[in-house]
């Protein structure tokens, strides 16, 4: 089971979003646990926290700085502590790890040997850094973007309270892995910056830190911070809680409070205005989510547009953006795999030059060959027609973005037919419709699309993304 499901599966079943750092750090260790050694004293009271709080909790969150630390019998108590952890629970270490040269190699120490399911990573070394953490598809990274310290501050708000760094270490990690793979990691007293995160960010699921420091504050930042079913927040125990003899009743307390706040959160957005285009489920389209992050990344846009033909349309569609945002370029690649799964071809080709990243997106998942045909041939060189290697006879599908009158993909198939290849199914992201699937049966194909423009119309202005106007610009069309 990959993190995300181990984390979601413990918030209902502990109906918690708590989480509890596992530190052995001496200097807070109880009195009680001190005439041991060391070590003991510390192994003693971490397992007397996991046992108090394993039925309240949705993570457990140990430093690994802490254990270092303590030398050789640290990291052999760390060992302890992972095992003795329920295996239900995840654990997310608190590594801040940053360095580059030795990424890979932590990376598969930490997620193969120690099974641990989710690390804290610094951001400055830049996704080269995280990937190599991210190409384990069960574990997940939390990326450093705000901390409470004082002493940060000239950094993290550099160069401008408008613009601050921080704010940019979001949106470029999103950009490094999926919302079930990468988290935020937030250390603020201040519900401000958590609500500027949370509104740059509102898919990904946010480890907050530091927010019992000034502890009025705690129902307003939980109340930025959830998102609007009332989670996406993983919340600390404070640390004075697990010196407590009575843990267990403190930390249940604690999760009272929070889940008070959660369901006010719940009926809040129940009964807000913009709730009730979304709320027929029935009637969403299966690709919803996908459709409102095209919109979201500016590839659907509106207002008169002259097309090549010369006509005039009230939208422009620009796939060719969706290669700068991996996340949504995989959902992409996955609506087109549903639809190729069920068709029979040898090869793909990509029609140059929007559709080339797809096609080749989709060759490395299907495991399947891929040619193209040129745009226009060189007049040097081999002077190909088609690049790639394939065999006459061959049955080849073709890929493209948008289908709006057919002349391109289908001079595109013209050119494959003439080396041979027969051409059969035509596959698209976004059909115009107006009569353009017609067209390409009358010239022998057949069309496959993942949404129509109506449909991504109708799915903008159910959920509020487009006014009446928009919508009506469409209908009218
Ligand atoms: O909104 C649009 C409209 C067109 N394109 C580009 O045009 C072709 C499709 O046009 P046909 O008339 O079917 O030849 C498509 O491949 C795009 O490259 C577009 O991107 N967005």
């Amino acid at each position: 089971m990959n993190f995300f499901d181990k984390l979601h599966n413990n918030i209902s079943q502990n109906q918690s979003l708590l989480f509890v750092g596992l530190d052995p750090n001496p200097e807070m260790m109880p009195a009680f646990y001190q005439s041991e050694d060391v070590i003991t004293g510390l192994w003693n009271w971490l397992q007397f926290i996991i046992s108090e709080t394993s039925d309240f909790v949705c993570a457990y969150k140990p430093t690994l700085g802490f254990y270092e630390a303590l030398g050789v019998p640290g990291l052999e108590l760390l060992h302890k502590i992972l095992a003795v952890v329920p295996k239900y629970i995840p654990i997310i270490l608190d590594a801040k790890h940053s360095d580059l040269n030795t990424s890979t190699i932590f990376a598969r120490t930490v997620f193969t040997e120690w099974q641990i399911d989710a690390i804290t990573l610094s951001p400055y070394t830049g996704q080269d850094h995280v990937a190599p953490f991210l190409v384990y598809p069960d574990k997940a990274v939390f990326i450093l973007c705000c901390t409470s310290n004082l002493g940060a501050k000239t950094l993290q708000h550099y160069p401008s309270n408008e613009s601050p760094l921080y704010l940019q270490v979001v949106k470029e990690s999103k950009n490094w892995g999926t919302p079930e793979q990468l988290g935020l990691e937030v250390g603020t007293t201040n519900p401000d910056i958590l609500g500027f995160i949370r509104a740059t960010a509102p898919e990904r699921i946010i480890m907050v830190r530091s927010i019992w420091e000034e502890e009025n504050n705690f129902s307003q930042i939980l109340k930025v911070g959830l998102n609007s079913n009332g989670d996406g927040l993983l919340i600390p125990v404070p640390q004075d809680m697990l010196a407590s003899p009575k843990l267990s009743e403190e930390i249940q307390s604690l999760r009272s409070q929070i889940n008070h706040v959660r369901n006010e959160v719940i009926s809040d957005g129940s009964t807000c205005s913009v709730w009730l285009p979304d709320v027929c489920l029935l009637n969403q389209h299966p690709q919803h989510d996908l459709i409102l992050q095209l919109y979201d990344i500016g590839c659907i846009m509106f207002g008169n547009f002259v097309q090549a033909s010369g006509a005039v349309f009230p939208y422009y569609i620009d796939l060719r953006k969706i290669i700068s945002n991996p996340q949504i370029f995989n959902q992409v690649l996955s609506a087109y795999e549903e639809i190729l799964i069920n068709l029979r071809f040898d090869r793909l080709a990509g029609i140059p030059y929007g559709s080339l990243p797809t096609a080749t997106g989709l060759a490395l998942r299907l495991h399947c060959p891929m040619i193209f045909p040129r745009k226009e041939v060189k007049a040097h060189g081999t002077r190909k027609l088609i690049e790639g290697n394939f065999c006459p006879g061959e049955t080849v599908v073709v890929i493209d973005d948008i289908l709006i009158s057919g002349k391109s993909v289908m001079e595109g198939a013209e050119k494959l037919k003439s080396a041979g290849l027969n051409v059969n199914d035509i596959v698209v992201l976004i059909d115009h419709e107006q009569g353009v699937q017609d067209r390409l049966i009358e010239n022998g194909y057949q069309g496959h699309a993942v949404f129509t423009i109506s449909e991504i119309t109708n799915t903008l202005y159910l959920s509020g993304r487009i006014n009446e106007e928009q919508f009506l610009a469409f209908s009218e069309r």
